[in-house]
Formats: structure tokens, sequence, C-alpha cells
């Protein structure tokens, strides 16, 4: 196959969603910066547990025979892919890596478009509006309660030391809905979250799996989380609390802890921040951030290989806790919890894990999940109060998408 012809271009372009497809929007915005793309030049898929590592060497591949003509030259120019993975090494979930025809992106005053094969010119829509409520899934409050019960279980019993066990919920976008506006009422509301839209997949993830460019790279493990306050003296009491209280810095030990022994494999420069509290428009988080050095040739695909599913999404120990999740939920989590995110032509881009979102399957059918970290002592309806918090940004989203 030949490879492909890549043009970047300086550009004036308005409001960035309006130029994805209503109904398979392409976006990874954060804040008013961010890419967007429309069409497909290239469509990888790739399934089973070595999807990620496939998907790397794949794209090693394409980035070797593209030809590439880059005006701009900053994050997000020239070649790019978005992509969207399964969470689960046996989901019936196809991963993607999916090349636009174009991308448009904005970061700072820097604003371009990338025709990738043929040139044309652009075409933006305004965005209209859907509304959708979402319904119970599989697993209702009570049935969550029960797997976070058995959860607790099984880690008093010695099986596990932290489960995250999520819960869903249903929803049906109506014919020719525009994916769009959800994006847009995420944008809105959690402009320091990442905004995603790829494959059917959307949501506001607050969590960097990694962000890299030329070899320099940022991660951000979050676990623990807390209800924001209703004044600010209690919100303040709650994000010390969430600091120094043991069982939240315990949940998220396990998932920092993971993370930096992944990533000191392939960046033994790898530094870590203290926990600190995370302020985010509904809740708090406990948060790491990791930085440091990748070595030659090392791409954000292949720190995904190594790095999914944290702590964070899965539980410790990783193999015994995806056995049990599967278990426990009795369903597909498809892309939920997955690494969301897109990639370039010299392996930098970035991944966000797939949270606070939803899938929208190609016949318009919703399923949202978020879910919560379990260790020793956690309390059912704690928990199922903290994933009602998660879902709020793709509930409001969905039931008002423009506010
Ligand atoms: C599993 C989710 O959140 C994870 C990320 C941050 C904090 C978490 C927690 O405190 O439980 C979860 O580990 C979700 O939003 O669905």
């Amino acid at each position: 196959m030949p490879g492909l012809r890549v043009r970047t271009e300086r550009a004036e372009l308005g409001r960035l969603l309006e130029h994805a497809d209503p109904r398979a929007p392409l976006a990874i915005r954060r804040g008013v910066d961010g890419i967007v793309g429309r069409g497909e030049a290239l469509r990888l898929e790739f399934s089973g547990p070595s999807r990620l590592s496939d998907a790397a060497d794949a794209w090693r591949r394409v980035a070797q025979d593209a030809v590439v003509d880059d005006a701009v030259g900053v994050p997000g120019t020239g070649l790019v892919a978005f992509g969207a993975f399964a969470f689960d090494d046996d989901s019936a979930a196809t991963s993607v890596l999916i090349v636009p025809q174009v991308v448009v992106g904005r970061r700072g005053d820097d604003e371009w478009i990338t025709w990738i094969g043929d040139e044309g010119r652009l075409h933006p829509t305004a965005v209209d509006e859907v509304r959708v409520e979402l319904a119970d899934g599989a697993i209702d409050a009570e049935r969550y309660r029960a797997v976070v019960a058995e959860a607790t279980e099984r880690i008093r019993s010695g099986e596990a030391e932290k489960l995250v066990v999520a819960r869903d919920r249903v929803g049906q976008l109506p014919p020719d809905g525009d994916v769009r506006s959800v994006a847009v009422g995420l944008v809105q509301r959690y402009p320091d979250a990442v905004t995603y839209a790829v494959d059917g997949l959307v949501g506001a993830s607050p969590e960097t799996l990694v962000a890299a460019h030329r070899g320099h790279f940022f991660s951000r493990v979050l676990a623990g989380t807390a209800a924001r306050g209703a004044t600010p003296a209690r919100d303040a009491e709650i994000a010390e609390a969430l600091a120094s209280g043991d069982k939240d810095l315990r949940e998220h030990r396990f998932a920092a802890d993971s993370a930096m022994a992944v990533l000191r494999e392939l960046a033994p420069d790898a530094r870590a921040s203290e926990p600190f509290p995370l302020r985010l428009p509904n809740l708090w988080h406990l948060a790491t951030d990791i930085t440091g050095t990748l070595g030659e040739g090392r791409s954000t695909l292949d720190v995904l290989a190594l790095l999914h599913p944290t702590a964070a999404v899965a539980g410790t120990p990783r193999a015994a806790s995806l056995r049990i999740i599967r278990e426990l939920e009795g369903v597909d989590r498809g892309r939920y919890a997955g690494p969301v995110g897109w990639v370039d032509g010299d392996g930098g881009g970035e991944w966000v894990i797939a949270l606070r979102g939803a899938e929208i399957a190609p016949d318009g059918a919703i399923r949202a999940f978020a879910g919560a970290g379990i260790v020793a002592g956690s309390d059912p309806a704690a928990e199922l109060a903290e994933t009602a918090v998660k879902l709020r940004p793709i509930t409001d989203a969905l039931a008002d998408p423009l506010p």
C-alpha cells in the first residue's frame, strides 16, 4: 500500500467541533485547544491481548511510509490518528486507530488544517442539540450495591487488595442525532478535562494515561474520590480529609505504585509527585503526577501496551482483579476504561482513560459506565453515590447539552 500523503497548513477555523461529522465525530479537546477529524483515510482494527502492541507496531509502519509536509510543527499537526481501545483482552469490542481525511486543530495561537490524501474545502455545520435521558442498564443500583459487597468479601478473603467495579446506564440517541452536541456539552462544563469523541465513544476524562512530545512524557494517576462541598469551608475540609484519609490514600497508592513500576521500565528517570487533591467541577480526586523521558523509538502506544489497565480501572493484583471484575459485573465493558486519544507520526500524542462517558453504537444505543475503587472497608452505599457523581458529566451533557 502506498504511504499516506499528509499536508498541514495554517488556517482560520471558528468552532472546531463544527468541522466534525455529526454522527461520527472525531475529537480530542482540552478547553479551547484540541484536534477534530472528519472522514477516514485509514482505519486499523485490533483485538485480543496484543491489541495495544499490535497497534504500536502497525502505527510505526504507517508513520514510516507517510510523506508529510508540516508547515506548523506543533503537537497535533502532521500525521495523526485517533484511537480507542477495548478495556478487556476478551472484549467483543474492536480497538481502532483512525487517520481522518481532514484534521483541524488549535493550540494557543496556532490554528491549522491537515489534509490526508485529496485536498478539498471545509464544510462546517452548526451543531444540533439532542436530549437523551439515561435509564437503568444491566447493573442497577441494587445490583451494584451487591457487587460492591461481594467485591469487599473477595478482598477480605485475600483474593485481591483492590477491585474497581462499575455499573452502567443506557439510552437511545434519536435517528440522525448529532453526537457533537454531547461533546460540546462536555467541553463547556469540563474545560480542564479531556473531552473525547472517537468511533462512538464520547466523554470527558480527567485522567491522562500518557501525554508525550519529543520523548518527554506526563502521566496523571487518579484514585480516591470525594464529592465537592456545598460551601468553600466544607469543600476545603473535604479536600484535606481526602488527602489524609487512610482508605483513600491506600486506594490511591495501589494505582500510583503500579503506574510508577511500569513507567520506570520505560523511563528510568520517571519521577512521581506526592499525592495531591485535584479539584474537578463535580468532585475531588487524589492525584499523582509522573514525568520523565521515554527511550529512543518508544511511542505513546508502547506506553499504553504496558500501562493499561492501571489499578485505577482494574485493581491489584492486575490479573486477579480482571478475572473477578468479569465475574462480578457480568457485562462486557467495551471501550469504557480503555485508552482513548491520539498519536502522531513520532509516536507522541495524548491518551486518557475513557471515563465519565458513554459508547454510542451505530444504531444509536447508548451505554454509559462509571466505577469505583473498592478496598477493604468500602461501603456499598457510598460507592453507589460516588458512581452517581461520576456519571454526572455524561448524564448532564446528554440531558442538557448546550447549557
Ligand atoms: C473507575 C472510574 O474512576 C476511577 C478513576 C478515578 C478515581 C477512581 C476512584 O476513586 O474510585 C476510579 O479508580 C470511573 O470514573 O468510572
